[in-house]
Protein backbone atom coordinates (compact mmCIF):
# COMPACT_ATOMS: atom_id res chain seq x y z
CA UNK A 1 0.00 0.00 0.00
CA UNK A 2 1.31 3.48 -0.81
CA UNK A 3 0.44 6.78 0.14
CA UNK A 4 -0.18 9.46 -2.63
CA UNK A 5 -1.58 12.59 -1.24
CA UNK A 6 -5.07 11.91 0.69
CA UNK A 7 -5.63 9.11 -1.98
CA UNK A 8 -4.91 5.45 -0.60
CA UNK A 9 -3.47 3.16 -3.99
CA UNK A 10 -3.60 -0.41 -3.29
CA UNK A 11 -1.43 -3.16 -5.72
CA UNK A 12 -3.76 -6.06 -6.74
CA UNK A 13 -0.98 -9.47 -6.84
CA UNK A 14 -2.87 -12.11 -8.10
CA UNK A 15 -1.16 -15.71 -8.02
CA UNK A 16 -3.85 -17.84 -10.23
CA UNK A 17 -4.58 -16.35 -13.59
CA UNK A 18 -1.99 -13.49 -13.46
CA UNK A 19 -2.31 -12.77 -17.16
CA UNK A 20 -6.45 -12.93 -17.36
CA UNK A 21 -7.00 -10.24 -15.18
CA UNK A 22 -6.98 -6.23 -15.83
CA UNK A 23 -6.23 -4.34 -12.40
CA UNK A 24 -6.22 -1.32 -10.63
CA UNK A 25 -5.54 0.16 -7.31
CA UNK A 26 -9.06 0.67 -5.79
CA UNK A 27 -10.83 -1.33 -3.20
CA UNK A 28 -13.56 -3.21 -5.43
CA UNK A 29 -13.09 -6.55 -7.09
CA UNK A 30 -15.31 -6.71 -10.65
CA UNK A 31 -16.37 -10.31 -11.51
CA UNK A 32 -17.68 -10.00 -14.73
CA UNK A 33 -19.16 -14.22 -15.29
CA UNK A 34 -19.15 -13.95 -18.89
CA UNK A 35 -19.81 -10.54 -19.92
CA UNK A 36 -16.47 -9.84 -21.41
CA UNK A 37 -13.98 -7.64 -18.94
CA UNK A 38 -12.88 -5.11 -20.89
CA UNK A 39 -16.95 -4.08 -21.42
CA UNK A 40 -16.92 -2.87 -17.73
CA UNK A 41 -13.18 -1.51 -17.93
CA UNK A 42 -13.91 0.66 -20.61
CA UNK A 43 -16.11 2.47 -18.40
CA UNK A 44 -14.06 2.84 -15.10
CA UNK A 45 -10.55 4.85 -14.23
CA UNK A 46 -8.04 1.94 -12.76
CA UNK A 47 -8.35 3.92 -9.27
CA UNK A 48 -12.17 3.20 -8.87
CA UNK A 49 -11.04 -1.01 -9.07
CA UNK A 50 -8.68 -3.38 -6.93
CA UNK A 51 -8.91 -5.97 -10.11
CA UNK A 52 -11.59 -7.15 -13.48
CA UNK A 53 -11.97 -10.49 -14.28
CA UNK A 54 -14.04 -12.90 -15.50
CA UNK A 55 -15.90 -16.30 -13.89
CA UNK A 56 -17.36 -18.91 -16.20
CA UNK A 57 -17.11 -22.02 -14.36
CA UNK A 58 -18.34 -22.42 -9.62
CA UNK A 59 -16.17 -25.66 -10.19
CA UNK A 60 -12.80 -24.36 -11.95
CA UNK A 61 -13.09 -20.95 -11.10
CA UNK A 62 -14.37 -19.80 -7.61
CA UNK A 63 -11.32 -21.54 -5.90
CA UNK A 64 -8.58 -19.98 -7.42
CA UNK A 65 -10.84 -16.76 -7.26
CA UNK A 66 -10.83 -17.08 -3.43
CA UNK A 67 -7.54 -17.47 -3.15
CA UNK A 68 -6.84 -14.36 -4.95
CA UNK A 69 -8.85 -12.49 -2.42
CA UNK A 70 -7.25 -13.57 0.69
CA UNK A 71 -3.97 -12.37 -0.95
CA UNK A 72 -5.54 -9.29 -1.10
CA UNK A 73 -6.96 -8.59 1.79
CA UNK A 74 -6.97 -4.37 0.51
CA UNK A 75 -10.81 -5.87 -1.25
CA UNK A 76 -13.50 -4.66 1.03
CA UNK A 77 -16.06 -4.75 -2.17
CA UNK A 78 -17.10 -7.41 -4.80
CA UNK A 79 -19.39 -6.44 -7.60
CA UNK A 80 -20.38 -9.57 -9.36
CA UNK A 81 -22.30 -9.13 -12.53
CA UNK A 82 -24.53 -12.01 -13.38
CA UNK A 83 -26.32 -10.48 -16.80
CA UNK A 84 -26.33 -12.65 -19.45
CA UNK A 85 -27.87 -16.04 -20.39
CA UNK A 86 -24.59 -17.69 -20.34
CA UNK A 87 -23.95 -16.98 -16.22
CA UNK A 88 -27.33 -18.42 -15.80
CA UNK A 89 -26.36 -21.70 -17.70
CA UNK A 90 -23.18 -21.52 -15.89
CA UNK A 91 -23.96 -20.54 -12.47
CA UNK A 92 -21.14 -19.37 -11.01
CA UNK A 93 -21.59 -15.60 -10.17
CA UNK A 94 -24.79 -17.14 -8.21
CA UNK A 95 -22.37 -19.69 -6.70
CA UNK A 96 -20.24 -16.92 -5.74
CA UNK A 97 -22.70 -15.16 -4.21
CA UNK A 98 -24.43 -17.99 -2.03
CA UNK A 99 -20.62 -18.32 -0.98
CA UNK A 100 -20.66 -14.88 1.10
CA UNK A 101 -23.99 -15.32 1.89
CA UNK A 102 -24.30 -18.76 2.67
CA UNK A 103 -20.82 -20.00 3.59
CA UNK A 104 -19.68 -23.59 3.32
CA UNK A 105 -19.33 -26.70 4.90
CA UNK A 106 -16.67 -29.57 4.76
CA UNK A 107 -18.17 -32.46 1.97
CA UNK A 108 -17.04 -34.29 -0.77
CA UNK A 109 -16.62 -32.75 -4.58
CA UNK A 110 -17.88 -34.49 -7.65
CA UNK A 111 -14.56 -35.93 -8.09
CA UNK A 112 -15.02 -37.25 -4.16
CA UNK A 113 -12.52 -35.07 -2.89
CA UNK A 114 -12.59 -33.92 0.80
CA UNK A 115 -13.25 -30.47 0.13
CA UNK A 116 -15.22 -26.81 1.41
CA UNK A 117 -18.75 -27.27 -0.57
CA UNK A 118 -20.23 -23.76 -0.99
CA UNK A 119 -24.03 -23.74 0.33
CA UNK A 120 -25.62 -23.73 -2.72
CA UNK A 121 -27.54 -25.24 -5.56
CA UNK A 122 -25.09 -25.06 -7.87
CA UNK A 123 -21.97 -27.12 -6.79
CA UNK A 124 -19.07 -24.79 -5.91
CA UNK A 125 -16.01 -26.25 -4.55
CA UNK A 126 -12.99 -24.80 -2.42
CA UNK A 127 -9.51 -26.55 -1.38
CA UNK A 128 -9.96 -27.94 1.82
CA UNK A 129 -6.27 -26.77 2.38
CA UNK A 130 -7.36 -23.09 2.95
CA UNK A 131 -7.93 -22.13 6.72
CA UNK A 132 -11.80 -22.02 7.36
CA UNK A 133 -11.37 -18.98 9.92
CA UNK A 134 -9.87 -17.09 6.69
CA UNK A 135 -12.62 -17.99 4.58
CA UNK A 136 -14.98 -16.86 7.22
CA UNK A 137 -13.44 -13.59 7.89
CA UNK A 138 -13.05 -13.01 4.10
CA UNK A 139 -17.21 -13.46 4.11
CA UNK A 140 -17.54 -11.10 6.32
CA UNK A 141 -14.91 -8.64 5.95
CA UNK A 142 -16.34 -7.89 1.78
CA UNK A 143 -19.37 -6.18 0.91
CA UNK A 144 -20.35 -8.17 -1.69
CA UNK A 145 -23.43 -7.11 -4.21
CA UNK A 146 -24.81 -8.49 -7.52
CA UNK A 147 -25.29 -6.03 -10.58
CA UNK A 148 -27.68 -7.47 -13.72
CA UNK A 149 -26.22 -5.01 -16.14
CA UNK A 150 -23.54 -3.64 -17.11
CA UNK A 151 -24.93 0.21 -16.26
CA UNK A 152 -25.86 -1.18 -13.42
CA UNK A 153 -22.15 -2.53 -12.44
CA UNK A 154 -20.94 0.89 -13.35
CA UNK A 155 -23.20 2.43 -11.41
CA UNK A 156 -21.87 0.77 -7.91
CA UNK A 157 -18.08 0.56 -8.44
CA UNK A 158 -18.52 4.24 -8.89
CA UNK A 159 -20.60 4.53 -5.81
CA UNK A 160 -17.66 2.75 -3.66
CA UNK A 161 -15.16 4.43 -5.61
CA UNK A 162 -16.31 7.75 -3.25
CA UNK A 163 -16.07 6.02 -0.02
CA UNK A 164 -13.12 6.91 1.84
CA UNK A 165 -10.42 4.35 1.63
CA UNK A 166 -10.53 1.35 4.64
CA UNK A 167 -8.04 -0.62 6.32
CA UNK A 168 -7.27 -4.19 4.91
CA UNK A 169 -8.93 -6.55 6.31
CA UNK A 170 -6.02 -8.77 7.39
CA UNK A 171 -2.62 -9.63 6.13
CA UNK A 172 -2.31 -11.35 2.95
CA UNK A 173 -2.69 -15.43 3.10
CA UNK A 174 -1.35 -18.09 1.27
CA UNK A 175 -2.33 -21.81 1.21
CA UNK A 176 -0.37 -24.52 -0.37
CA UNK A 177 -1.74 -25.88 -3.60
CA UNK A 178 -1.30 -29.48 -4.40
CA UNK A 179 -0.60 -30.08 -8.50
CA UNK A 180 0.15 -33.85 -10.08
CA UNK A 181 1.68 -33.98 -12.86
CA UNK A 182 -0.04 -37.23 -15.49
CA UNK A 183 1.58 -39.92 -16.86
CA UNK A 184 1.41 -39.49 -20.87
CA UNK A 185 1.71 -42.59 -22.75
CA UNK A 186 3.02 -42.45 -25.93
CA UNK A 187 0.88 -42.07 -28.95
CA UNK A 188 -0.11 -40.43 -32.86
CA UNK A 189 0.07 -36.75 -32.47
CA UNK A 190 -2.08 -35.91 -35.41
CA UNK A 191 -5.41 -37.07 -36.95
CA UNK A 192 -7.19 -39.27 -34.62
CA UNK A 193 -10.49 -41.26 -35.04
CA UNK A 194 -12.88 -41.86 -33.13
CA UNK A 195 -16.23 -43.19 -33.28
CA UNK A 196 -19.36 -44.11 -30.95
CA UNK A 197 -22.64 -44.84 -30.83
CA UNK A 198 -23.97 -41.89 -28.97
CA UNK A 199 -22.51 -38.62 -27.31
CA UNK A 200 -22.43 -39.84 -24.03
CA UNK A 201 -19.93 -43.09 -25.31
CA UNK A 202 -18.30 -41.18 -27.78
CA UNK A 203 -16.97 -38.44 -25.05
CA UNK A 204 -15.97 -41.35 -22.96
CA UNK A 205 -13.07 -42.52 -25.27
CA UNK A 206 -12.32 -39.37 -26.65
CA UNK A 207 -11.35 -38.46 -22.84
CA UNK A 208 -10.24 -41.55 -22.88
CA UNK A 209 -7.23 -41.00 -25.80
CA UNK A 210 -6.70 -37.41 -25.00
CA UNK A 211 -5.96 -37.81 -21.17
CA UNK A 212 -3.82 -41.09 -22.00
CA UNK A 213 -2.00 -39.60 -24.83
CA UNK A 214 -2.42 -36.34 -25.31
CA UNK A 215 0.55 -33.39 -24.88
CA UNK A 216 1.02 -31.73 -21.75
CA UNK A 217 1.15 -27.83 -22.92
CA UNK A 218 0.47 -24.01 -21.62
CA UNK A 219 -2.83 -22.68 -22.52
CA UNK A 220 -3.36 -19.22 -23.37
CA UNK A 221 -5.11 -18.43 -20.25
CA UNK A 222 -2.13 -19.05 -17.42
CA UNK A 223 -2.25 -22.77 -17.36
CA UNK A 224 -2.09 -25.95 -19.05
CA UNK A 225 -3.74 -28.65 -20.85
CA UNK A 226 -3.13 -31.68 -22.58
CA UNK A 227 -4.40 -32.38 -26.29
CA UNK A 228 -4.28 -33.68 -29.43
CA UNK A 229 -4.37 -32.07 -32.79
CA UNK A 230 -7.35 -32.95 -35.41
CA UNK A 231 -9.48 -35.68 -33.42
CA UNK A 232 -12.46 -36.68 -35.48
CA UNK A 233 -15.11 -38.32 -33.97
CA UNK A 234 -18.24 -40.43 -35.51
CA UNK A 235 -21.19 -40.37 -33.83
CA UNK A 236 -23.53 -42.69 -35.09
CA UNK A 237 -26.81 -43.32 -33.63
CA UNK A 238 -27.72 -40.16 -31.22
CA UNK A 239 -31.39 -41.01 -31.00
CA UNK A 240 -33.61 -37.96 -31.39
CA UNK A 241 -34.66 -37.03 -27.61
CA UNK A 242 -30.66 -37.29 -26.89
CA UNK A 243 -29.19 -40.54 -24.70
CA UNK A 244 -28.54 -39.30 -21.13
CA UNK A 245 -26.96 -41.75 -18.94
CA UNK A 246 -28.14 -42.94 -15.63
CA UNK A 247 -26.95 -41.47 -13.53
CA UNK A 248 -25.92 -38.87 -15.74
CA UNK A 249 -22.16 -38.36 -16.08
CA UNK A 250 -22.26 -35.94 -18.72
CA UNK A 251 -21.15 -32.52 -18.14
CA UNK A 252 -24.54 -31.20 -19.03
CA UNK A 253 -28.32 -32.46 -18.46
CA UNK A 254 -31.47 -31.65 -20.40
CA UNK A 255 -32.32 -27.90 -19.27
CA UNK A 256 -29.13 -26.68 -20.03
CA UNK A 257 -29.32 -28.65 -23.55
CA UNK A 258 -32.73 -26.20 -24.65
CA UNK A 259 -30.85 -23.45 -23.43
CA UNK A 260 -28.17 -24.29 -25.40
CA UNK A 261 -29.11 -25.29 -28.28
CA UNK A 262 -31.37 -22.13 -29.19
CA UNK A 263 -27.81 -20.30 -29.19
CA UNK A 264 -26.42 -22.68 -32.42
CA UNK A 265 -30.47 -22.60 -34.08
CA UNK A 266 -31.50 -18.91 -33.03
CA UNK A 267 -30.22 -15.65 -34.35
CA UNK A 268 -29.46 -12.91 -31.32
CA UNK A 269 -28.59 -9.38 -31.30
CA UNK A 270 -25.57 -8.14 -30.67
CA UNK A 271 -25.28 -6.91 -27.02
CA UNK A 272 -22.26 -4.48 -25.35
CA UNK A 273 -20.20 -7.50 -23.52
CA UNK A 274 -21.29 -10.65 -25.20
CA UNK A 275 -18.61 -11.61 -27.57
CA UNK A 276 -20.85 -13.82 -30.16
CA UNK A 277 -23.40 -16.58 -30.49
CA UNK A 278 -23.40 -19.34 -33.27
CA UNK A 279 -26.75 -18.66 -34.03
CA UNK A 280 -26.04 -14.89 -34.69
CA UNK A 281 -23.06 -15.91 -37.09
CA UNK A 282 -25.14 -18.29 -39.01
CA UNK A 283 -28.58 -16.53 -39.39
CA UNK A 284 -27.75 -12.58 -39.79
CA UNK A 285 -23.74 -12.12 -38.83
CA UNK A 286 -23.04 -11.99 -42.84
CA UNK A 287 -26.09 -10.62 -44.35
CA UNK A 288 -27.71 -14.18 -44.79
CA UNK A 289 -29.36 -17.30 -42.91
CA UNK A 290 -26.70 -19.87 -43.84
CA UNK A 291 -29.13 -22.41 -42.59
CA UNK A 292 -31.92 -21.68 -44.66
CA UNK A 293 -29.17 -21.21 -47.34
CA UNK A 294 -27.89 -24.85 -46.79
CA UNK A 295 -32.04 -26.11 -46.47
CA UNK A 296 -32.37 -24.55 -50.71
CA UNK A 297 -29.17 -25.61 -51.89
CA UNK A 298 -29.54 -29.25 -50.68
CA UNK A 299 -33.31 -29.39 -51.87
CA UNK A 300 -32.25 -27.92 -55.45
CA UNK A 301 -29.08 -30.15 -55.83
CA UNK A 302 -29.20 -33.23 -53.10
CA UNK A 303 -25.98 -34.68 -54.33
CA UNK A 304 -24.31 -30.89 -53.68
CA UNK A 305 -20.92 -31.22 -52.21
CA UNK A 306 -21.31 -27.43 -50.97
CA UNK A 307 -24.04 -27.34 -48.56
CA UNK A 308 -21.10 -25.09 -46.13
CA UNK A 309 -21.46 -22.93 -43.69
CA UNK A 310 -18.98 -20.60 -42.26
CA UNK A 311 -18.79 -19.27 -38.74
CA UNK A 312 -15.07 -17.52 -38.75
CA UNK A 313 -15.06 -13.80 -40.56
CA UNK A 314 -11.86 -12.75 -41.61
CA UNK A 315 -12.00 -9.48 -39.32
CA UNK A 316 -11.82 -11.99 -36.17
CA UNK A 317 -8.04 -11.89 -36.04
CA UNK A 318 -8.28 -8.47 -35.33
CA UNK A 319 -10.19 -8.92 -32.26
CA UNK A 320 -9.92 -11.26 -29.43
CA UNK A 321 -13.02 -14.03 -29.10
CA UNK A 322 -12.96 -16.04 -32.29
CA UNK A 323 -15.61 -18.28 -32.78
CA UNK A 324 -14.20 -21.93 -31.55
CA UNK A 325 -17.22 -23.63 -34.07
CA UNK A 326 -16.30 -22.14 -37.36
CA UNK A 327 -17.11 -24.55 -40.04
CA UNK A 328 -20.33 -26.85 -40.78
CA UNK A 329 -20.76 -29.11 -44.10
CA UNK A 330 -23.71 -31.37 -44.61
CA UNK A 331 -23.91 -34.09 -47.20
CA UNK A 332 -26.51 -36.45 -48.30
CA UNK A 333 -25.40 -39.82 -49.44
CA UNK A 334 -27.71 -43.42 -49.61
CA UNK A 335 -30.34 -41.07 -48.01
CA UNK A 336 -28.67 -39.94 -45.24
CA UNK A 337 -27.82 -36.89 -44.11
CA UNK A 338 -24.39 -36.02 -42.57
CA UNK A 339 -23.40 -33.27 -40.65
CA UNK A 340 -19.34 -32.52 -40.50
CA UNK A 341 -18.12 -29.08 -37.91
CA UNK A 342 -14.59 -28.01 -37.69
CA UNK A 343 -13.87 -26.65 -34.13
CA UNK A 344 -10.46 -24.55 -33.98
CA UNK A 345 -10.26 -25.34 -30.42
CA UNK A 346 -12.34 -27.55 -28.33
CA UNK A 347 -12.66 -27.81 -24.64
CA UNK A 348 -13.34 -31.44 -25.03
CA UNK A 349 -14.01 -32.00 -21.10
CA UNK A 350 -16.32 -28.98 -20.51
CA UNK A 351 -17.71 -28.22 -23.79
CA UNK A 352 -17.47 -31.04 -26.58
CA UNK A 353 -21.22 -32.58 -25.37
CA UNK A 354 -22.73 -29.94 -25.33
CA UNK A 355 -21.34 -28.37 -28.94
CA UNK A 356 -21.93 -32.19 -30.29
CA UNK A 357 -25.58 -31.92 -29.12
CA UNK A 358 -26.03 -28.77 -30.67
CA UNK A 359 -24.67 -29.28 -33.52
CA UNK A 360 -27.11 -32.49 -33.55
CA UNK A 361 -30.26 -30.34 -33.27
CA UNK A 362 -29.19 -28.50 -36.26
CA UNK A 363 -28.96 -31.10 -38.34
CA UNK A 364 -31.99 -32.48 -37.40
CA UNK A 365 -33.58 -28.81 -38.00
CA UNK A 366 -32.04 -29.35 -41.28
CA UNK A 367 -32.90 -33.02 -42.01
CA UNK A 368 -36.98 -32.01 -40.79
CA UNK A 369 -36.85 -28.74 -43.15
CA UNK A 370 -36.03 -30.10 -45.98
CA UNK A 371 -38.36 -33.48 -45.39
CA UNK A 372 -41.16 -30.59 -45.01
CA UNK A 373 -40.43 -28.37 -48.24
CA UNK A 374 -39.45 -31.46 -50.60
CA UNK A 375 -39.78 -35.15 -51.49
CA UNK A 376 -36.69 -36.19 -49.69
CA UNK A 377 -37.47 -38.05 -46.07
CA UNK A 378 -33.91 -38.03 -45.58
CA UNK A 379 -32.02 -40.60 -42.63
CA UNK A 380 -30.13 -38.82 -39.64
CA UNK A 381 -26.93 -39.49 -40.80
CA UNK A 382 -23.81 -39.47 -38.59
CA UNK A 383 -22.88 -36.33 -37.03
CA UNK A 384 -18.41 -35.68 -37.35
CA UNK A 385 -16.71 -33.27 -35.25
CA UNK A 386 -13.28 -32.29 -36.31
CA UNK A 387 -11.81 -30.43 -33.20
CA UNK A 388 -8.59 -29.32 -33.92
CA UNK A 389 -6.89 -28.66 -30.95
CA UNK A 390 -8.73 -31.33 -28.92
CA UNK A 391 -8.28 -29.95 -25.29
CA UNK A 392 -8.83 -30.59 -21.82
CA UNK A 393 -7.56 -28.09 -19.04
CA UNK A 394 -5.57 -29.07 -15.82
CA UNK A 395 -8.25 -27.91 -13.73
CA UNK A 396 -10.60 -30.74 -14.76
CA UNK A 397 -7.93 -33.45 -15.35
CA UNK A 398 -8.80 -34.94 -11.96
CA UNK A 399 -12.74 -34.94 -13.49
CA UNK A 400 -11.35 -36.66 -16.96
CA UNK A 401 -9.68 -39.40 -14.48
CA UNK A 402 -12.24 -40.35 -12.53
CA UNK A 403 -14.88 -40.65 -15.62
CA UNK A 404 -12.42 -42.84 -17.75
CA UNK A 405 -11.69 -44.87 -14.23
CA UNK A 406 -16.17 -45.25 -13.92
CA UNK A 407 -17.06 -45.51 -17.60
CA UNK A 408 -14.52 -46.57 -19.52
CA UNK A 409 -14.34 -50.45 -19.24
CA UNK A 410 -17.64 -50.33 -19.21
CA UNK A 411 -17.99 -49.11 -22.33
CA UNK A 412 -15.43 -51.01 -23.92
CA UNK A 413 -17.07 -54.05 -22.61
CA UNK A 414 -19.80 -53.01 -24.95
CA UNK A 415 -18.08 -52.74 -28.30
CA UNK A 416 -19.62 -55.15 -30.50
CA UNK A 417 -17.30 -57.38 -32.48
CA UNK A 418 -18.85 -56.45 -36.31
CA UNK A 419 -15.68 -54.62 -37.52
CA UNK A 420 -16.69 -52.27 -40.75
CA UNK A 421 -13.65 -53.14 -42.39
CA UNK A 422 -15.28 -56.96 -43.13
CA UNK A 423 -14.87 -60.37 -41.22
CA UNK A 424 -11.89 -62.89 -42.53
CA UNK A 425 -12.47 -66.58 -42.54
CA UNK A 426 -9.64 -68.70 -42.01
CA UNK A 427 -9.03 -72.52 -43.43
CA UNK A 428 -6.38 -74.68 -44.60
CA UNK A 429 -6.45 -75.82 -47.85
CA UNK A 430 -3.63 -77.75 -49.64
CA UNK A 431 -0.91 -77.59 -46.70
CA UNK A 432 -1.37 -73.94 -47.03
CA UNK A 433 -3.55 -71.07 -44.83
CA UNK A 434 -6.42 -69.82 -46.94
CA UNK A 435 -7.71 -66.26 -45.40
CA UNK A 436 -11.12 -65.36 -47.15
CA UNK A 437 -12.08 -61.43 -46.95
CA UNK A 438 -15.91 -60.89 -47.00
CA UNK A 439 -17.99 -57.78 -46.50
CA UNK A 440 -19.59 -56.63 -43.07
CA UNK A 441 -23.46 -57.84 -43.30
CA UNK A 442 -24.09 -59.63 -46.76
CA UNK A 443 -21.15 -61.52 -46.75
CA UNK A 444 -19.52 -61.12 -50.50
CA UNK A 445 -16.07 -61.49 -51.09
CA UNK A 446 -14.01 -59.23 -51.71
CA UNK A 447 -10.31 -60.56 -51.40
CA UNK A 448 -8.45 -63.59 -50.83
CA UNK A 449 -4.79 -64.35 -49.36
CA UNK A 450 -2.87 -67.76 -48.97
CA UNK A 451 0.26 -68.44 -47.57
CA UNK A 452 1.72 -70.82 -44.74
CA UNK A 453 3.45 -67.94 -42.52
CA UNK A 454 1.34 -65.97 -40.21
CA UNK A 455 3.19 -62.85 -39.41
CA UNK A 456 3.55 -62.48 -43.03
CA UNK A 457 -0.13 -62.81 -43.89
CA UNK A 458 -1.50 -60.69 -41.24
CA UNK A 459 1.18 -58.11 -42.65
CA UNK A 460 -0.38 -58.29 -46.25
CA UNK A 461 -4.00 -58.18 -44.65
CA UNK A 462 -3.39 -54.89 -42.76
CA UNK A 463 -2.08 -53.49 -45.43
CA UNK A 464 -4.50 -54.14 -48.31
CA UNK A 465 -7.54 -53.31 -45.10
CA UNK A 466 -5.77 -50.67 -43.16
CA UNK A 467 -8.97 -49.55 -41.41
CA UNK A 468 -9.59 -52.81 -39.82
CA UNK A 469 -9.61 -52.62 -35.79
CA UNK A 470 -6.83 -53.34 -34.08
CA UNK A 471 -8.63 -55.76 -31.85
CA UNK A 472 -9.53 -57.62 -34.95
CA UNK A 473 -6.17 -57.47 -36.38
CA UNK A 474 -4.83 -58.91 -32.94
CA UNK A 475 -7.38 -61.90 -33.59
CA UNK A 476 -6.60 -62.84 -37.11
CA UNK A 477 -2.58 -62.61 -35.75
CA UNK A 478 -3.83 -65.52 -33.10
CA UNK A 479 -6.16 -67.19 -35.67
CA UNK A 480 -3.35 -67.58 -38.30
CA UNK A 481 -0.63 -68.81 -35.87
CA UNK A 482 -3.14 -71.32 -34.51
CA UNK A 483 -3.86 -72.17 -38.13
CA UNK A 484 0.29 -72.35 -39.22
CA UNK A 485 0.75 -74.59 -36.07
CA UNK A 486 -1.94 -77.33 -37.52
CA UNK A 487 -0.28 -77.09 -40.42
CA UNK A 488 3.30 -77.98 -38.91
CA UNK A 489 1.72 -80.93 -36.77
CA UNK A 490 -0.64 -82.06 -39.29
CA UNK A 491 -3.66 -81.50 -37.30
CA UNK A 492 -7.51 -80.25 -38.90
CA UNK A 493 -7.97 -76.37 -38.32
CA UNK A 494 -11.35 -74.67 -37.34
CA UNK A 495 -11.42 -71.23 -36.86
CA UNK A 496 -12.55 -69.91 -33.43
CA UNK A 497 -11.79 -73.27 -31.69
O1 LIG B 1 -18.28 -23.71 -28.32
C1 LIG B 1 -17.19 -23.65 -27.73
C2 LIG B 1 -16.66 -22.44 -27.25
C3 LIG B 1 -15.45 -22.45 -26.61
N1 LIG B 1 -14.77 -23.62 -26.43
C4 LIG B 1 -13.47 -23.64 -25.73
C5 LIG B 1 -12.26 -23.89 -26.60
C6 LIG B 1 -11.17 -23.18 -25.84
O2 LIG B 1 -10.73 -24.00 -24.77
C7 LIG B 1 -11.88 -21.97 -25.25
C8 LIG B 1 -11.83 -20.75 -26.15
O3 LIG B 1 -10.57 -20.15 -26.11
P1 LIG B 1 -9.94 -19.36 -27.37
O4 LIG B 1 -9.43 -20.41 -28.31
O5 LIG B 1 -11.01 -18.51 -27.96
O6 LIG B 1 -8.82 -18.56 -26.74
O7 LIG B 1 -13.23 -22.38 -25.11
C9 LIG B 1 -15.30 -24.81 -26.90
O8 LIG B 1 -14.71 -25.88 -26.74
N2 LIG B 1 -16.50 -24.78 -27.55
Amino acid sequence: MTHTGHATQFRYAAQHKPNQLIYGNGQTAVITGWTVKQAIAKHLQPSEYAVIGQLYSPTRGINLLIRNLLLNPHVRYLLVINATKEDQNAGASQCLLDFFRNGIEENLSDTGRKSWVIRSTIPGYIDIDIDINALEKLRHAVEVEEAKSISEAVEKIKSYAQKPAIAPWGIPLEFPMSTVEPTVLPGTRYGHRIEGKTIAETWVKIIHRIKTTGTIRPTGYDGKWQELIDLMAVVTDEPADFYFPEPNYLPIDKSFLEEYISQILDDSPHREGVKYTYGQRLRSWFGRDQIEQVIQKLIGEIDAASAVMTLWDVKDHEKGGSPCLNHIWLRVVDNELSLTATLRSNDMFAAWPANAMGLRALQKHIRDEIAQRSEYDLKMGPLITLSQSAHIYDDTWSNAEQLIQEQYAAICSKLDYADPAGNFLIEIAEGQIVVTHTTPGSGEIVGCYSGKNALKLIREICAASPAIRPDHAAYLGMELQKAANCIKIDKPYVQDQ
